[in-house]
């Protein structure tokens, strides 16, 4: 096969996008990938910083494709090997642990020929080939490594001085970091301070960890050789050896840089991706404690469940990404820790008032257009005025062209208050609050007037801001005497945040309010709300548009004359009762159908909705607001409202 031929089946085999990959050759597209890095930055055609980037990123991806237990996408490395190793003994527990036991190693066959070994002495050492585990740290802190692959190499390490020496394959692995070991093998790291520790009590290598040497043990000069495996080509040695430190000045000073620190005795800058990650982890949260940490036993405690199969350059690849088990021990950590404040001004409010605040932002619903709401032109062409144009020209509408802080809507039930303020929520283009005023009063004392105050800010964070409150009577009514004092405060805030020193002349804040008891709301509510307008009853023009829009939405045989008819007949309807209205007529075919048939019936079998099935329904529906309650609105208007 050509070079080029060989080129272009492994861009096809290892096309991680294609979808048809295997996990096995995704992991090694991703291997491919990081060699490539190493070998840019070695070649110094990438950055540090660079290399650093596309590393970890690609480190990370190769540990999400080794670890996923989803047999689909993932090798479930960590699992296999470990449940390879402890002899197939399955952990059904939800979170995965090892495992992995002291006394379960001990049981190993091979951990016995390794005892046999040692104690015996001579007998060749037989590893399984490609288990490379390093156990450290048990509960109780300490730690201890127990390298098995190559361990025929090792061994000599833990034999005592003087002690023949077993046959071994030392000759290929480098006996200084700065040297290579051929692509493709396996590779080794020695924990100086678990080899250092070793040699002195070899018998005791498996027994309680308590047994180890006190720091400080010198131990063997090969120790503290620390073998890497890589497939670098060794034109740079000085390069590759500081090739994991990406970070230059401290990498090997950090609160977890153990294993660098007790490489750097050894001369080597050698750090695992892991290891890396948690240091720039630590450099970004500080204060946050880390995995390990704890113990004060960090890098140097290695519990690497290596790979049962041959990984090439990075064999003793840790996952950088936090395991579950981490990720819920972060997780209760993080639950008490407030989430992030985005703005400055919001930093003095409790994270669950902004939230509940912010929850209350309509960026939903269905549309409505100025179209939609049937007459009513006075109060749409001032409400464009006031919410909509200067929202589109804020340059222009300054000063004393600057618009109201407040606007009122009032008049009966069923006009279309709400109907206007879900369509400034969608014509306005401003960030739109839809507040009730339940959710600002609360039974905690305190709590109502810090939801205003958050509110106000929130609002002012996202400028331009509509707050809509409906049924703003029930917040803003007369204060009285009798009143509860966490009430009173509640609208003293909103009177302050309307219009108070809290508020600047050039916040673009608009207060929506809407109420059918306009003659509740407090005076100085009253005034700051500067744009009053009034809802009427839907007038004749405004009755036929409601009935002619919904209409055209079913079928009908309704005539001009009949539609006339009906407008007539519906003098004094609001626009709620005029599509209660229309909904009952809408109802008229189908009760003209034998009940037997209703099951079986086709819609477009179903006849369109006559003239006579109004005249049935005006029977039934009448209007809700009695006359005498349209006088106070109409009296109230002309007291206080602002229309002509
Ligand atoms: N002018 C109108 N044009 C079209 N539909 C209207 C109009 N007024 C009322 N409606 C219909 O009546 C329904 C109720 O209207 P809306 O909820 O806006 O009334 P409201 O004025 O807020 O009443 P309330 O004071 O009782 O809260 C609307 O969903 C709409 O179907
Ligand atoms: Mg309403």
């Amino acid at each position: 096969m050509s070079g080029a031929h060989l080129d272009e089946w492994q861009r096809r085999s290892f096309d991680i996008s294609s979808g048809s990959c295997t996990p096995e050759q995704t992991a090694d597209a991703y291997r491919a990938h990081i060699l490539s890095i190493q070998y840019a930055w070695a070649s110094s055609q990438l950055s540090q910083a660079g290399m650093a980037r596309l590393l970890r990123t690609y480190s990370e991806r190769y540990a999400a494709v080794l670890d996923s237990d989803d047999l689909s996408t993932g090798l479930n490395n960590y699992a296999d090997s470990a449940l390879h190793l402890a002899r197939s003994q399955r952990n059904y527990s939800d979170k995965w642990e090892s495992s992995l036991t002291m006394e379960s190693m001990l049981e190993m066959p091979c951990v016995q020929k390794m005892i046999q070994a040692e104690t015996g002495g001579g007998g060749s050492l037989v590893a399984p080939a490609d288990v490379n585990i390093s156990v450290g740290q048990d509960s109780r802190g300490s730690s201890l490594s127990v390298p098995f692959t190559r361990v025929r190499s090792e061994a000599a390490l833990f034999k005592p001085t003087g002690t023949p020496q077993p046959k071994t394959e030392i000759n290929n692995i480098a006996s200084s970091p700065a040297d290579t070991i051929p692509s493709g093998s396996e590779g080794i790291i020695c924990n100086p301070n678990s080899f250092s520790r070793l040699p002195a009590r070899p018998q005791s290598v498996f027994s309680h960890p308590s047994s180890v040497l006190p720091p400080g043990n010198p131990g063997p000069a090969g120790g503290t050789q620390n073998y890497q495996s890589s497939s670098f080509p060794t034109f740079n040695p000085s390069k590759r050896k500081n090739f994991y430190n990406t970070d230059g000045e401290d990498g090997g000073r950090g609160p977890h840089a153990g294993q660098a620190g007790s490489d750097a005795s050894s001369g080597s800058n050698f750090k695992t991706a892991r290891e890396q990650f948690i240091i720039d982890q630590h450099k970004k949260h500080p204060h946050q404690p880390h995995r390990g940490q704890a113990t004060g036993v960090v890098a140097t405690v290695k519990k690497s469940l290596g790979a049962n199969r041959p990984r090439g350059a990075f064999s003793k690849f840790v996952s950088p990404v936090p395991r579950q088990e981490e990720e819920e021990n972060g997780a209760s950590h993080n639950s008490n820790q407030e989430p992030q404040v985005l703005d400055e001004r919001l930093k003095n409010f409790e994270p669950k008032i902004i939230e509940l605040i912010m929850s209350e932002i309509m960026d939903h619903g269905p549309p409505v257009v100025w179209d939609d709401i049937a007459g009513l032109e006075f109060a749409k062409t001032t409400i464009k005025e006031i919410v909509v144009w200067p929202m589109l020209r804020p340059d222009i509408f300054t000063g004393l062209r600057g618009p109201p802080k407040g606007i009122l809507l009032f008049g009966p039930p069923g006009t279309g208050k709400t109907l206007i303020g879900k369509c400034i929520a969608c014509q306005s283009g401003a960030t739109f609050f839809s507040i009730s005023a339940s959710s600002l009063t609360s039974k905690w004392v305190g709590e109502g007037e810090k939801m205003v105050r958050a509110l106000f800010a929130i609002a002012r964070c996202h400028q331009p801001a509509v707050i809509f409150i409906d049924e703003i009577d029930s917040l803003l009514s007369q204060r009285t005497d009798g009143e509860h004092d966490s009430s009173r405060r509640i609208k003293t805030e909103f009177l302050v945040q309307l219009d108070g020193a809290a508020t600047a002349a050039e916040d673009r804040i608009l207060v929506v309010g809407a109420t059918n008891r306009p003659q509740e709301i407090d005076e100085a509510a009253r005034r700051r709300l500067a744009k009053r307008l009034y809802i009427p009853l839907p007038e004749a023009a405004a009755r036929r548009q409601i009935v002619t829009n919904l209409m055209a939405q079913e079928k009908n045989q309704l005539r001009e004359l009949e539609l006339e008819s009906i407008v007539t007949a519906t003098h004094g309807f609001s626009g709620a009762d005029m599509t209660q209205l229309c909904r009952e007529a809408a109802l008229g075919p189908i009760r003209s159908i034998q009940l037997s048939d209703i099951a079986t019936i086709s819609a477009d079998q179903v006849r369109p909705i006559l003239y006579s099935d109004f005249q049935e329904a005006l029977k039934t529906v009448r209007p809700s607001v009695s006359s005498k309650d349209l006088e106070l609105y109409e009296e109230w208007n002309k007291t206080f409202g602002c229309g002509r």
